[in-house]
């Protein structure tokens, strides 16, 4: 592949699952931000926001995406907050190109209530909250490179044929062998 593949949107569109599936099928690595970022820290992203708040995990996950780009070329699926730096978005476009995973609140809803992963979501209202990040942060997803809009039916692999099709059809050069 010639420049990575960097997976953004909300909590709950799939960026992990999706792109091990990816990885999976174009034999290339698969970096999670927030998986590298647990390991770094040795903690898990709820430890990290209770002990060091968010400030300190936002400026990690600059430094992972940072890093993860510098490396060989594969695909990059990142935490939903990390495209709204705008240092971040300006990382990605130098390294690769940006897909977003556009699905409804109804969709993200349903993948993400029974996890309490999310530090985020751990209000009195988790929709309510859910829902206006969605509100805030739509706009700027829609800055990405790529939109591919998730159907609720989707599965993880049809999710990924998705995001094949719209690479083939919009960036065929990034596909291509290195
Ligand atoms: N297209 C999909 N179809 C069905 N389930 C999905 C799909 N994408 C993700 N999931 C499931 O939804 C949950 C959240 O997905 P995840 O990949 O962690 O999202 P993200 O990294 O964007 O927050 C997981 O349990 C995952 O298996
Ligand atoms: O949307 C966000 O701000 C966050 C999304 C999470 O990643 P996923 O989008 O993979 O759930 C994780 O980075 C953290 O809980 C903050
Ligand atoms: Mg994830």
């Amino acid at each position: 592949m010639k420049s990575s593949i960097v997976l953004i949107g909300m909590m709950g569109a799939g960026k992990s699952a999706v792109g091990a599936e990816l990885g999976r099928r174009l034999g290339v690595p698969v970096r999670d931000t927030d998986t590298e970022i647990q390991a770094a820290a040795a903690a898990t992203i709820p430890e990290i926001f209770a002990r060091d708040g968010e400030a300190f995990f936002r400026a990690r996950e600059s430094e992972v995406l940072a890093r993860v780009l510098r490396g060989p070329p594969g695909i990059v699926s990142t935490g939903g907050g990390a495209w709204m730096r705008p240092e971040n978005r300006a990382l990605v476009a130098e390294a690769g190109v940006s897909v977003w995973l556009d699905c409804k609140l109804s969709t993200l809803w349903r993948r993400v209530k029974q996890k309490p992963t999310r530090p985020l979501l751990q209000t009195a209202d988790p929709r309510g909250t859910l829902e206006r990040l969605l509100a805030e942060r739509a706009p700027v997803y829609a800055l990405a490179d790529i939109t591919v809009a998730v159907q609720d039916s989707d599965s993880v692999e049809a999710t990924a044929t998705r995001v094949l099709d719209a690479l083939r059809a919009h960036r065929p050069d990034i596909l291509e062998p290195a």
